[in-house]
């Protein structure tokens, strides 16, 4: 694992997006994996300043989203469709972009259909991931199979309670999301793990002890060889060793 400590949240966001671009100048083609939640706000800002100012080309890159709220219309202001046309996709133009339906009539199918997607068109040449402070990547909570695929998740209540902010109450979070597995996410050939605040140091510090165990999902980053942590003082915390090679 190769780490990146940054001042703050500013120049955490700018790195990713330099390394992003840099990606997709040297393969044009690129299938870029995305995030949402607070962590990567900055780096679509920035990527989308690249497009309009530097005319950075995005018109042949493929995206997919990690994971999609069980439930909510694609239309409806908390999903990640939405999220995702706010925040990157109406200010630069790629070429293919597939999030989960999460309101499929049949979920099951949605996940394999996704997952044969992800297959077809991918594997992801760089996966983008946020870290949950209990740990989770896209939204495999604790415990979550190393090898899994695309399926449905329950959410844990600290997830729910997390991400009660974008929500006008917490229980209008949804109890459910599908997400791609830690199994879908190992596929990619690039990690790009983000974090950021006080609110993760906790989660970075048990990530670079090292231990690899299904109580804590972001510790199967350990199973992959090329994963890029770019994490800010706050997160990365005073004391901490670079464990991790
Ligand atoms: N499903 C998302 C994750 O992809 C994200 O990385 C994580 C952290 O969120 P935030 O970046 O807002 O701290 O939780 C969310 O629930």
């Amino acid at each position: 694992m190769k780490i990146k400590v940054v001042k703050d949240y500013e120049e955490m966001s700018r790195e990713a997006a330099l390394f992003i671009e840099k990606n997709v100048r040297e393969n044009p083609q690129l299938t870029l994996g995305l995030a949402t939640g607070g962590t990567p706000l900055g780096t679509y800002r920035f990527l989308a300043q690249g497009h309009r100012e530097r005319k950075m080309d995005y018109s042949r890159v493929t995206t997919f989203n990690l994971d999609e709220y069980v439930g909510l219309p694609k239309n409806h202001e908390h999903s990640y469709h939405s999220f995702m046309q706010k925040h990157l996709f109406s200010l630069v133009p790629f070429g293919r972009t597939y999030i989960p339906n999460g309101e499929a009539a049949d979920l099951e199918e949605e996940c394999i259909a996704y997952e044969r997607l992800i297959e077809k068109e991918g594997p992801p040449d760089i996966q983008l991931l946020g870290i949950g402070s209990n740990g989770h990547i896209g939204f495999n909570e604790p415990g979550a199979s190393f090898e899994g695929e695309t399926h449905v998740e329950t959410l844990a209540e600290t997830t729910r309670k997390a991400n009660a902010r974008f929500f006008p109450s917490p229980e209008d979070v949804p109890k459910e999301a599908i997400t791609m597995g830690i199994g879908s996410i190992l596929k990619s050939r690039k990690i790009l793990l983000l974090a950021s605040g006080l609110r993760k140091n906790e989660a970075i510090r048990r990530l670079l002890k090292g231990e690899m165990d299904e109580s804590f999902p972001a510790s199967a980053l350990y199973h992959h060889e090329n994963v890029t942590l770019i994490v800010d003082e706050e997160a990365y915390g005073k004391g901490v060793e670079d464990i991790a090679e």
